[in-house]
């Protein structure tokens, strides 16, 4: 087996993911066929960043890597790729190719498999990820990507206008390298994708959103939103405008997020929204193709927002503690805490946020009960205790128990909480 020289190579690597993947490659060179690291590891190495996945590529034909490994998935061979399975980490083979007949502006109809390296760099979006890396060191870079990294430069490969056309998803990648690599755009690559733009309308938009979600989560997503407004590009990724940038301070508090986790990016999304006013949010996150999930999150965002700040003004402490307490019931306290990050973003960006932050954390932390689930009371208990069947009329009821007890009203005490209830029913008459 050939000498494995990874960890020289990889420096931003995690070391199993580099050992898997040059074993990947001595095997295959092992029964004397080329291969190399490529794309957007090779960049990413280049440029000192993390690298998470490794993608190879290799003159082996697809059906003669899949004979090579063990675990091994046949992932798309009709393209080329297989998946192989090796110290734990899922690596990318695919055989070097040349693609045809991009007749939807999405992806090829034909791809033909080539044996040399260079022809199948050539087909690739842009220079940076046009590089190849062999077990010895040695950069296959024959588009200059290293130089344009080094100059902080995005440019295509070839002409541009037939790289976009073969795929405009390459243009908001265009946008979204530049954005969080703080790169500039060549000036015939800009010129390409301003002539190209409106094929964007024939690109999934899943696509476009998984690129959206990775400048938006990205340290300058303001440049991004910029390059997509300058680009005019908004109409065909369904962005929601009038954007007007800097002037908005939600806008300018997207970059304050910080990206803990996974949930901030959409704390950035509430605040793009909020910044650009949008009177309903719904139609709009579902034409972005929002799971469910991220959907429910920024709609609860948004929400709080307005019940805090149209409910708020003019209330004296006490009030606005309720009210508070209110809120954090209706949304859950983990959106709650997304909306406080959310305030502190306008904060840290020079805004005023909507709420006192350190007063509304004080009043969160000093919840005794949070949600129904830590209320001493369950609606089973309730009914045994009133001695009465369940109907329409327990909701409302447990809802004013929980505010009771989350305010520090009524302790979180079963009996104490059955008193008041009993209280209610024959007050109330229910
Ligand atoms: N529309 C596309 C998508 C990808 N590629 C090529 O396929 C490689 C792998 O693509 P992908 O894994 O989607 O992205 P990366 O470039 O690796 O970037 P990132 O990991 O940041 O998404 C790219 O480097 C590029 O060479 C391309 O030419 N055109």
């Amino acid at each position: 087996m050939a000498e494995l020289h990874n960890n020289t190579i990889w420096k931003h690597a995690d070391k199993d993911l580099a050992d898997g993947s040059a074993q990947v490659i001595s095997i295959l060179q092992g029964e004397g066929h080329e291969a190399f690291w490529v794309g957007g590891c090779v960049r990413d190495e280049y440029m000192g960043r993390t690298v998470n996945d490794m993608d190879i590529t290799t003159n082996a034909l697809p059906e003669v890597t899949l004979s090579l490994f063990e675990k091994v998935i046949p992932t798309g061979m009709k393209h080329g790729t297989v998946t192989v399975l090796m110290h734990g980490h899922a690596y990318e083979v695919t055989t070097y190719r040349i693609e045809k007949g991009y007749e939807d502006h999405r992806r090829p109809s034909e791809v033909e498999f080539v044996d040399d390296i260079e022809k199948d760099l050539r087909r690739r979006d842009f220079t940076m990820n046009a590089m190849a890396l062999a077990m010895d060191g040695r950069f296959v870079d024959p588009f200059g990507g290293r130089s344009d990294i080094d100059d902080r430069l995005i440019r295509c490969v070839g002409d541009p206008k037939v790289r976009f056309q073969e795929d405009a998803l390459r243009m908001i990648r265009c946008i979204r390298f530049a954005s969080n690599f703080g790169f500039m755009i060549a000036k015939d690559t800009w010129a390409a994708l301003l002539e190209q733009r409106s094929t964007l309308g024939w690109v999934a938009m899943e696509r476009i959103r998984t690129e959206l979600d990775k400048l938006m989560s990205g340290p300058d997503p303001l440049r991004g939103l910029e390059l997509i407004r300058e680009g005019r590009l908004y109409e065909h990724v369904k962005m929601p405008f009038p954007y007007r940038g800097h002037q908005s301070a939600y806008i300018s508090a997207i970059p304050a997020v910080r990206m803990s986790s996974p949930e901030q990016v959409d704390v950035r999304y509430a605040l793009l929204l909020l910044g650009c006013r949008i009177p309903s949010s719904t139609p709009l996150l579902r034409q972005w193709t929002f799971s469910n999930r991220r959907m429910e999150l920024i709609k609860k965002l948004l929400q709080l927002q307005e019940a805090w700040t149209e409910n708020s003004e003019g209330l004296t402490s006490e009030q606005a503690r309720l009210l508070w307490i209110r809120c954090v019931l209706i949304a859950g306290e983990p959106i709650a805490a997304l909306w406080l990050e959310l305030q502190q973003a306008v904060q840290t960006a020079g805004g005023t946020p909507a709420v006192d932050i350190p007063q509304a954390r004080a009043w969160l932390s000093g919840m005794p009960v949070k949600s129904l689930r830590e209320l001493a009371l369950t609606g089973d208990g309730l009914l045994s205790a009133v001695g009465r069947r369940g109907g329409p009329w327990m909701k409302p009821l447990l809802s004013h128990l929980l505010l009771l007890a989350a305010s520090g009203q009524v302790g979180n005490d079963t009996t104490l909480l059955i008193e008041e209830a009993k209280r209610v029913i024959i007050d109330e008459g229910i």
